[in-house]
């Protein structure tokens, strides 16, 4: 009998990586879909030199996830293309607000003047954090946006934080779990008294960096060193994003672990010997199940054993993202350079930010955008099913507004993507403890990892898929 991993994300993938280098025994990944890669999906148009992301396009290169993630980008011999800090897509940062393009500060110097769309110097908001006395929060946990309110003021609570919550997972910050972005600045807050005073006063203590070394044995991977070294913020792929999840695959298939596509897993019930997968065609024994799936999606299969469990996974929502890529053949569109702009929901527009693809990557003359829409408003703007035409007339009549780009692209790629990432929301960090105590107490052969648990970033799934593989108790 084998170990069976469900669903061929990046999650899937990496656990079927790691599965291979812990034990070196032959594994199957089974998913559901006729491709790899989940999310991850790359439109290459290669003769005309650009390409268009339909989900990530850029991975951060820091802390332990980062360095986790280009080891495993350099064992696979991967290209590279890095965006060091003083480029301008990791230096400008832009919001749509109050009927314009602001350009946030990036130094501290920016911090003294008043800069739009905010009322008052951003220094303010930092002794708003000095005067303000500490509210206990209950049950360890408050939304993303009450602390930042708290701790800042409304306007940061609205204008920064609000839309880099929609910049990660397209949610609402008053739902989202302060520990989803801000778990260590929140404990320092609880602890100290204050963000600043807790930053003052940890300033010794934070040991991510140096910890990062903890799991490469004696040697960080050579790719972080470099991207130490050449101040990397972010990086994406020569070829794009999905080249991460195919070259994995072909590792995966050279050493005997094989991805069966077009294969969902309908049903899966625990014995005291392992479990058996119910497929559309065959029920197959298996030693051990690791599942990479969507929380909503591993609820249905587990449903008719573990119904219990299944309503705890289901408490983990989820929402829909509409993704408008638009490729122009004049790369002098753009008045504004950066890696793109995000519109705080307090906007109340259907968009939830547009990327500039082109400022990012060299796109060979063309300019390219990326408008996003939806998220955890979808229903509010979506309800009515617009067509893919709508939603494109829809996306361009933004550009024009925000961006005063009238034209009309010469390429355009919608796509809807259903119940794509999931809501940390408050409390989700209980939750998913209460999913894995379950998953211990009634001993199921069991690991989970993948998005909907310990973070959503490439970076945390890759993660993730490791540290449960390395829980494995060796048989
Ligand atoms: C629009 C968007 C932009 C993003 N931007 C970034 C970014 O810039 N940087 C970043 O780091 N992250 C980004 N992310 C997040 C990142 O892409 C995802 O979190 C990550 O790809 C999730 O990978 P996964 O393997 O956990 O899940 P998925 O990609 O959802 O993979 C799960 C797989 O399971 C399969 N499956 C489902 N049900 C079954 C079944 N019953 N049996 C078998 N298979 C099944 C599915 O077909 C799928 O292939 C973005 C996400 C989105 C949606
Ligand atoms: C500037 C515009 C951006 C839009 C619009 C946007 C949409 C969007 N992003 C995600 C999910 C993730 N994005 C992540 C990283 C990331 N996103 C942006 C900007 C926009 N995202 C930037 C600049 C970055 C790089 C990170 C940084 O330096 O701040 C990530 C990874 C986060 C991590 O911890 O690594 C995710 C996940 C969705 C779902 C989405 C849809 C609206």
């Amino acid at each position: 009998m084998t170990t069976a991993v469900l669903g061929g994300g990046i999650s899937g993938l990496s656990a079927g990586y790691y599965l291979l280098r812990r034990f070196g025994k032959p594994a199957t990944i089974y998913e559901a879909s006729p491709r790899v890669g989940g999310w991850i999906r790359t439109e290459c148009h290669k003769n005309k030199g650009f390409l268009f992301e339909g989900g990530p396009r850029t991975i951060r290169p820091h802390g332990l996830a980062g360095a986790n993630t280009l080891q495993l980008v350099e064992e696979l011999k991967l290209s590279i293309k890095p965006i060091s800090r003083s480029h301008v897509a990791a230096r400008n940062r832009m919001l749509y607000a109050k009927g314009k393009v602001c350009l946030l500060p990036n130094s501290a110097l920016g911090m003294i003047g008043t800069i739009e769309p905010f009322t008052k110097p951003l220094y303010r908001a930092l002794l708003n954090d000095l005067a303000t006395k500490v509210t206990v929060a209950k049950d360890g946990d408050e939304s993303i946006y009450s602390f930042a309110e708290r701790r800042f003021g409304k306007e940061i609570a609205d204008y920064a934080i609000s839309p880099m919550i929609c910049g990660i997972c397209a949610g609402d910050a008053h739902e989202i779990s302060v520990r989803f972005l801000m778990d260590s600045l929140f404990e320092k807050e609880q602890k100290y008294g204050g963000v600043l005073k807790g930053l003052f006063y940890s300033r010794f203590q934070d040991k991510d960096e140096k910890n990062s070394i903890g799991i490469f044995a004696q040697k960080q991977p050579s790719l972080y060193t470099q991207a130490c070294r050449e101040k990397w913020a972010m990086y994406g792929l020569e070829g794009g994003l999905e080249q991460l999840p195919r070259a994995l695959r072909k590792y995966l298939a050279k050493n005997n672990i094989n991805v069966h596509l077009n294969s969902r897993c309908q049903n899966v019930s625990f014995n005291n010997d392992g479990a058996y997968l119910t497929m559309r065609h065959a029920e197959l024994p298996v030693e051990h199940v690791i599942s990479s799936l969507p929380a909503y999606q591993l609820a249905l299969i587990v449903k008719a054993q573990h119904p219990s469990l299944a309503a705890k996974l289901l408490d983990i929502p989820y929402v829909d993202v509409v993704v408008i890529n638009l490729q122009y053949n004049n790369d002098k569109m753009l008045q504004y350079s950066g890696f793109g702009l995000l519109v705080p929901p307090v906007e109340k527009l259907p968009v939830l930010g547009i990327i500039f693809d082109s400022c990012c990557f060299d796109m060979s003359g063309s300019t390219v955008l990326t408008v996003m829409m939806g998220g955890r408003w979808f229903s509010k703007w979506f309800s009515n099913q617009p067509s893919q035409n709508e939603l494109r007339e829809m996306a361009q009549r933004y550009v024009a507004k925000i961006l005063n780009i009238n034209e009309e692209p010469k390429f355009s790629r919608v796509h809807t993507l259903p119940k794509c990432i999931p809501q940390y929301t408050v409390g989700h960090k209980r939750r998913v403890e209460n999913i894995r105590k379950y998953i211990s107490n009634y001993k199921l052969p069991l690991s989970i990892c993948g998005a909907a648990f310990d973070g959503v970033g490439i970076n945390d799934v890759i993660l993730s898929a490791r540290r449960q593989i390395d829980l494995l108790p060796v048989r």
